[in-house]
């Protein structure tokens, strides 16, 4: 299950980093460290959390979201269709690694699914950071939630097509999953006959949606099998992923309820640090490395993506 894998960046994302890395500028800063609260309305999900910058963990683990891909941009439900990272994620990506660089974090391991979107960012952020060359595990485990019949659909089109309240039970509910992707989808073959799921997922296995829940159950396997004895043996871990499979982790390692949970949405390329004590449990709740008020608007920015327009 662990794949190992220490393939150089693809030259493509090489030339766009060259191309974007240098005129970038970056707000974030080490002080501002902002904490997500899920026991509130996501409209006042925020407060500095000066408690939590007093303790100190056992272990850190990072995560981050992607950067805007393609799909992102243009509002589709994405899912397992492997949609590229735009220009905005690829600047996003760069973004997460000065960031990781300013709050001095450094890896000795990461971990991201078999989509091309979290793996660019992965290396984007790692390069930007100017990090040394690390292992790379790629897992199907981590790979964002499968959408079902609704990937490649526009989400406010869907909202205004089938009601915001539908589209946000398939986005955002514990246990409801989307249509399933039936043979005659449009991206049923490029998905389910991609070669890079051949050796890592039983064909019977293939899930045709997912809600969050069977989301988790994939993906925790892999959680407490391979990345937490990493985290025990004293090995820091970047995890660069999806917005609903690190939802998924969030809703694990916090312990938040199948209700709460919906009012959590990930922004793209923005890296969230947890401190762990010695039996892996969060000192307190997730910490962005970004700028307030730059994080608070990129979260209600996702969650209004299925709005109809
Ligand atoms: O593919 C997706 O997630 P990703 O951009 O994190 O990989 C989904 O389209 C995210 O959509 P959602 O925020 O409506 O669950």
């Amino acid at each position: 299950m662990l794949a190992l894998a220490r393939k150089p960046l693809e030259s493509h994302v090489f030339i766009e980093l060259m191309k974007l890395c240098p005129i970038f500028s970056c707000s974030y800063s080490n002080s501002n460290s902002y904490a997500y609260s899920h026991s509130h309305s996501h409209s006042k999900s925020y407060s500095k959390d000066s408690c939590q910058e007093k303790k100190k963990g056992l272990y850190k683990v990072v995560m981050v979201r992607h950067g805007e891909s393609e799909w992102n941009q243009k509002n589709l439900f994405c899912g397992w269709f492997d949609a590229r990272l735009s220009e905005k994620g690829l600047q996003e990506a760069c973004s997460a690694g000065v960031a990781l660089k300013k709050a001095k974090m450094e890896f000795d391991v990461a971990y991201t699914s078999l989509l091309t979107r979290a793996q660019e960012t992965l290396a984007a952020a790692l390069s930007a950071s100017g990090h040394k060359t690390i292992p790379i595990c790629k897992t199907w485990r981590l790979n964002e939630r499968h959408y079902g019949g609704l990937t490649g659909l526009n989400k406010a089109e869907t909202a205004k097509k089938f009601g915001e309240e539908k589209v946000k039970i398939w986005r955002r509910s514990f246990d409801t999953p989307p249509p399933p992707m039936e043979k005659d989808h449009k991206y049923y073959d490029i998905i389910v006959n991609d070669s890079r799921y051949c050796d890592q997922l039983d064909p019977k296995d293939f899930p045709k949606s997912e809600s969050l829940k069977l989301t988790i159950e994939r993906c925790l396997p892999y959680w407490n099998d391979v990345i937490v004895p990493q985290i025990q043996e004293g090995k820091r871990v970047l995890v660069a992923a999806h917005g609903n499979s690190l939802r998924g982790v969030v809703k694990h390692l916090e312990g938040i309820s199948d209700e709460a949970i919906m009012g959590l949405n990930l922004p793209t390329g923005i890296p969230f640090v947890y401190e762990l004590d010695e039996s892996l449990k969060p000192l307190g709740t997730l910490k962005f490395l970004g700028d307030p008020e730059t994080v608070k608007k990129a979260m209600e920015a996702v969650a209004n993506q299925g709005k109809a327009k």
